[in-house]
């Protein structure tokens, strides 16, 4: 029997898995996701040189999470879990590193469901289906918020009264198990960068922004809740406060459905009236479809100036996440207006997905994210006590 991790991320519209064998470094075995939660699902992995895709049942992440148990158990064959990672989107004001996910850890991060409702409600049911699945393994929860506990105070307030800063109404940041490996792997395959100042787009379902500096994050667009900043497929973005106001007072909207209408209705879908899914809107002739990409892409060029002026420059452009690694067109119309910040795309480069699309003076790059990595590397530092 030899000993494996396996690693569990669920996102907004989809559940990504990855297994290792347990070594430092992990190594992997196979990976895989249930995607399009929410429109058409499809079962994806990859195993040695194998690779499958088939649509499947999952109108939501925990039964993602079922499709998926079933599909890995021939690759279980032979393998004990020894331990299994999580990525758990909010981990509050306190956790900055991977913790073992117990009964009065549980409890303490489902006080975060409301403030990140498209997540941890599903984070957190994958931990207790897991912990059924695999009743002897560790469990260990990776927190996104983590990577942003070093922001600058200015970067990590809102200008209400300090009382709630106190209380926990502070700019949390998210997709930093993302930011994470995407800029260690810059660190590794472009050295002189390490110390550098980076612009990280992660463009998803779920999309944010983060201005990196020597390898810190000193800001994000998320910033309370994942609802913050550029929009995203269902997600409204950063709003005017006013607006929920109104919509309280003179809509009489209820607490229930405005935040179904920020987190389900609002950002591609709502603009578009069509679709939450960028591919689909590419592909569409709907004037709503071009006028939705039209504020994504204005929207996100607008919040790499704010970036690129809280780092006082920029020396690398960087994208990941679904639409980031995968779209020529949303970089090409990002990246058309930032000469002057010296990005200008290889456009046979960037038409390719390459890794280096540069033709200008700033580096920008897709580094292909892999959140799935930084979980199973915590997951072995646990298992496989420091020598
Ligand atoms: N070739 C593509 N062109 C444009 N968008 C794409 C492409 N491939 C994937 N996407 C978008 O990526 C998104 C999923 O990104 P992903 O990072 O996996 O999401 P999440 O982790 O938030 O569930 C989908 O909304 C899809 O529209
Ligand atoms: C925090 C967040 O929005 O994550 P995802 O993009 O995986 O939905
Ligand atoms: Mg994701």
């Amino acid at each position: 029997m030899s000993s494996c991790i396996l690693t569990v991320n669920a996102g907004s519209s989809s559940v990504k898995f990855a297994l290792y064998e347990t070594s430092e470094p992990p190594k992997s075995l196979a990976r895989g996701q249930v995607q399009g939660i929410g429109s058409t699902p499809s079962f994806e992995f990859k195993s040695g040189g194998s690779v499958g895709k088939k649509p499947v049942k999952a109108a939501d992440q925990e039964q993602a999470f079922e499709v998926i148990l079933a599909e890995i158990q021939p690759l279980l064959a032979g393998n004990e879990v020894a331990g299994v990672g999580h990525r758990i989107v909010h981990g509050g004001p306190l956790r900055a590193t991977p913790t073992e996910l117990t009964d009065d850890v549980l409890e303490d991060l489902a006080t975060f469901n409301p403030l990140a409702p498209l997540h941890q409600p599903h984070n957190l049911a994958g931990v207790h289906a897991s912990i059924k699945a695999f009743p002897y393994a560790l469990q260990i929860g990776c927190f996104d918020t983590a990577f942003h506990r070093n922001h600058p105070w200015e970067n990590d307030i809102y200008a209400i009264p300090r009382k709630y800063y106190k209380q926990g109404v502070k700019r949390y940041g998210f997709h930093g198990l993302s930011y994470d490996y995407v800029s260690h792997q810059i660190a590794r395959e472009r050295p002189e960068l390490s110390d550098k100042r980076l612009i990280i787009c992660h463009l998803g379902s779920g999309a944010s922004i983060c201005a990196v500096n020597n390898g810190y994050s000193i800001s994000s667009t998320m910033g309370f809740s994942p609802l913050d900043g550029i929009p995203m497929s269902t997600r409204s973005g950063q709003l005017d406060p006013g607006i929920l106001l109104y919509l309280l007072e003179t809509e009489k909207m209820s607490v229930e459905e405005l935040t179904h209408m920020l987190y389900h209705d609002s950002g591609l879908l709502g603009l578009s009236e069509l679709s939450a899914d960028m591919q689909v809107l590419e592909a569409s002739d709907d004037p709503r479809a071009k006028e939705a990409i039209d504020y994504f892409v204005y929207r996100v060029r607008r919040e790499i100036g704010a970036m690129a002026a809280t780092l006082s420059g920029i020396d690398a452009l960087i994208f990941c996440g679904g639409i980031g690694e995968n779209s020529p067109m949303i970089r090409g119309r990002i990246c058309d207006r930032l000469g002057y910040l010296g990005v200008e795309l290889n456009l046979e480069a960037n038409s390719r997905n390459q890794r280096d699309i540069c033709a200008g003076t700033t580096p920008v790059m897709i580094i292909p994210t892999d959140e799935e990595q930084v979980i199973a590397d915590a997951v072995a530092k646990a298992l496989i006590p420091a020598q």
